[in-house]
């Protein structure tokens, strides 16, 4: 069963929909059964659907390319330096280089039980990436809307690689977002962005795996990056139906981390209201959550406040910062939007928000190649030399 989030109107998971039709706000997927002991999942192969009995679509038929599973690494030097529990759940090694797997096995899974033939998205990039592959595995017709000029060159490589129908709209996420829907809307194709209710059924998985990781124990705290809103959301799902359903005993801070310059969560946060207002021309080095108006804010400023959580902004100069560190010291490489996950870790430690000792996950979204030209920008050339030792001696001696 599907609900909408806001009246609790009720609809039937063969109805493709997408907005309640009382009420107009966003839906969710009602899971009835929590009676299911968490040894049913032990001896299990390390992917998302280890939790199959959590999933609401036949795993049996399921489209995948074995998404979930992924690694969880503690962060023992920046850790130290800044005083708490640090881990990363590495999302980059998904199939296609982002979290976004796990939302597009569930949702074309789905999309092949409902019969349809052609899905499509609106993309910073990942979304589309990911889109494409999955309707290429399922063999259906893809359409992706892409931002022009502001999708980095791996996204972009991967949804025309895949076979995708590519289209640049002359305008931002958001703008291509409004008339994907339309399209959607009128019945000319299923949207797999998050709006869509089953897209977040995968992705809550990230939060079952991060309690498994920790021995069935909650964190103190789970740090994202927030664009659309889906994945704060869908990672508050999970980890609240592993608490109802009795494996952890405690819940975590879901903390949201934007850019300054695309920060409407943080705005409504620091209002204090559920009402996001959006920000007309979003802007941020970390393209994949330069977006303005998140389609799942409710659910979003639900789960920070419901958690006792937190939302913050970061500069760019942060992100770029923190994305080297990670890279340079812990060896993690992620694009920048993951990246200021990290950069909002530190803020809040050095604001006080964040007790020392405490234990905090950060979720690390996508791969570090995804975004290759901001990664070389970020470092100095390497040093040209003709395969001569002396020579070759000589330049690494004066380094
Ligand atoms: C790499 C990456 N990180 C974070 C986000 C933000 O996730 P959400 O839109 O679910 O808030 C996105 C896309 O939106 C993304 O591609
Ligand atoms: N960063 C996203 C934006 C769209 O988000 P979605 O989760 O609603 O699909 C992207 O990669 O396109």
């Amino acid at each position: 069963m599907i609900r909408c989030v806001s009246c609790g109107e009720e609809y039937d998971d063969d109805e493709i929909i997408y907005n309640c039709k009382k009420c107009g706000s966003i839906l969710e997927v009602v899971t009835e059964d929590y009676d299911i002991p968490k040894e049913t999942f032990e001896g299990r192969r390390d992917n998302l659907w280890k939790y199959k009995e959590f999933l609401p679509v036949d795993a049996d038929k399921k489209v995948s390319l074995d998404e979930g599973g992924t690694p969880f690494v503690p962060c023992p030097t920046l850790g130290e330096e800044l005083g708490i529990d640090l881990y990363v759940k590495v999302e980059g090694s998904n199939p296609t280089g982002s979290f976004k797997d796990r939302g597009m096995t569930l949702g074309m899974t789905k999309a092949m039980e409902l019969g349809v033939d052609t899905v499509g998205c609106a993309s910073t990039g990942n979304t589309s990436a990911s889109l494409s592959a999955y309707a290429a595995r399922a063999g259906k017709r893809c359409i992706v809307f892409l931002p022009s000029g502001k999708v980095a060159l791996g996204k972009l490589a991967q949804a025309m690689f895949h076979g995708a129908e590519v289209v640049s709209i002359d305008g931002n996420f958001d703008e291509a977002l409004k008339a994907m829907t339309q399209l959607a809307e009128e019945k000319y194709l299923y949207l797999l962005n998050s709006i869509n209710p089953y897209r977040l059924e995968g992705q809550k998985t990230i939060g079952y795996e991060v309690v498994d990781h920790l021995g069935w124990e909650s964190p103190d705290r789970i740090v994202l990056p927030v664009g659309n809103a889906g994945n704060i959301s869908a990672i508050w799902k999970g980890v609240s139906e592993f608490h109802e359903a009795g494996f952890i005993d405690d819940l975590p801070m879901m903390t949201g981390i934007q850019a300054e310059g695309a920060c409407p969560i943080v705005n409504a946060f620091n209002q204090h209201t559920m009402k996001m207002t959006p920000v007309e021309n979003p802007e941020t080095v970390a393209t994949a959550i330069r977006i303005g108006a998140p389609v799942s804010s409710i659910k979003a400023l639900h789960a920070i406040y419901d958690s006792n959580g937190f939302a913050q902004t970061v500069s760019d100069d942060e992100i770029l910062a923190a994305q080297l560190e990670l890279a340079r010291k812990e060896g993690v490489g992620v694009e920048p939007a993951s990246a200021a996950s990290i950069a909002g870790v530190k803020r809040l430690v050095n604001e006080g928000e964040i007790d020392k000792g405490e234990k905090v996950v950060c979720i690390v979204t996508g791969h570090l190649l995804k975004d290759p030209n901001t990664a070389i920008n970020a470092c100095t050339k390497p040093k040209e030399v003709s395969a001569d030792l002396n020579k070759i001696k000589e330049l690494l001696l004066n380094k």
